[in-house]
């Protein structure tokens, strides 16, 4: 579990109280998973009924980044799409402080996540997706990915120094790739807007009849949008597809599932000719980003009780597979 503010009924209570609408906090608990915040689910007690939120705190971004990601999650849920709502206190805020860092509270999603996912999720995921990419278009705010391409530029000679000389050959080779495909003119006219840029599995829930069967399965939401940006859409569906449409061996694209994916998607936005002809690298792209934050966070971890990084290797192998497309 990755909770590195530990936060105690007693650090908040007072402040639930006086400064919401939500009546008296009853539980607080640390979650386990994620290594980005600490998070906690928070049961609160109002009028005899309980109302349940999820309380973050930020141990990265800043107060002056945040509210770009909390308005955009306001502005989706106002649209219908299923994402956490930013809570406003009294005074109609929604970006908090708590024991020195910023803070915030959002509506709890139901249900759970599907780690093995069938082609069913895969396609409620990639409508979904589509979905909100339209409903990201009005958005008024911009803010780049934070973990886009000159992040890469600075992170990748900070982790050169652990890796052999093969994968230094195709780290480097490859952001070369990219600096090129960036600057491309295929790359400027891709259509982009706010992109979510982390929807793996352990981001989505689906709301479920029963956990041992999952045919009946619905989308419960998307939601750890602290890594969203303005990017280009479809470098948010290749993030998506690098990790709901792994095949057994888990690197290669399983076909029924990235058909499902593609195909739902597209039902909703279908793909311009430009986007389908960029698809090859960026989902190279997609992958790269990846196994570089993954080398960043596995050799220069940061303080936090029993925090277990993501295994890099992972996408240094599924980078060498879009690379065989
Ligand atoms: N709005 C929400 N509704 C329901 N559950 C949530 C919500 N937000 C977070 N969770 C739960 O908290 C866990 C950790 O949250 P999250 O994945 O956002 O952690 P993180 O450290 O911020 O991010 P990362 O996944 O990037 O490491 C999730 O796996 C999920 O179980
Ligand atoms: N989804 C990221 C973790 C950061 O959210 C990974 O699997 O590397």
């Amino acid at each position: 579990m990755a909770v590195f503010t530990p936060i105690e009924l007693s650090d908040i209570s007072n402040w639930i109280a006086t400064d919401f609408d939500i009546g008296r906090a009853i539980d607080i608990r640390g979650i386990h998973g994620g290594i980005e915040n600490s998070n906690f689910f928070l049961d609160t007690e109002k009028d005899g009924k309980k109302y349940e939120y999820v309380l973050t705190i930020f141990e990265r971004l800043s107060a002056a980044q945040l509210p770009y990601y909390l308005e955009l999650m306001r502005h989706l849920a106002n649209k219908g799409i299923p994402v956490p709502k930013p809570l406003e206190n009294i005074n109609g805020e929604i970006l908090f402080s708590l024991k020195g860092k910023p803070a915030a509270i959002v509506s709890k999603l139901p249900g759970l996540s599907r780690l093995t996912p069938e082609a069913r999720h895969c396609e409620l995921v990639g409508e979904n997706l589509a979905k909100m990419h339209l409903a990201s278009a009005d958005f008024q705010r911009a803010q780049e990915n934070l973990r886009s391409l000159s992040w890469w530029q600075k992170t990748v000679p900070q982790v050169l120094s652990y890796l052999s000389n093969t994968q230094k050959e195709l780290l480097i080779s490859e952001l070369a790739t990219q600096e090129q495909f960036f600057t491309s003119e295929a790359y400027a006219s891709l259509p982009q807007g706010a992109s979510h840029c982390d929807l793996f599995r352990d981001n989505v829930l689906f709301d479920s009849q029963d956990a041992s069967d999952s045919s009946q399965d619905q989308l419960g939401g998307f939601f750890d949008f602290y890594f969203a940006g303005t990017d280009k859409w479809l470098f948010d569906l290749a993030v998506t597809a690098n990790d709901w449409c792994l095949a057994e061996n888990k690197q290669d694209l399983d076909p029924v599932r990235f058909k499902a994916l593609m195909d739902a998607y597209q039902s909703v936005r279908p793909l311009t000719d430009n986007e389908k002809q960029s698809w090859p690298l960026m989902v190279r792209a997609a992958a790269l980003r990846f196994w570089i934050s993954r080398l960043w966070d596995f050799y220069l971890p940061r303080d936090a009780h029993m925090l277990t990084p993501h295994d890099p290797r992972h996408f240094e192998n599924i980078l060498l597979s879009r690379k065989a497309i």
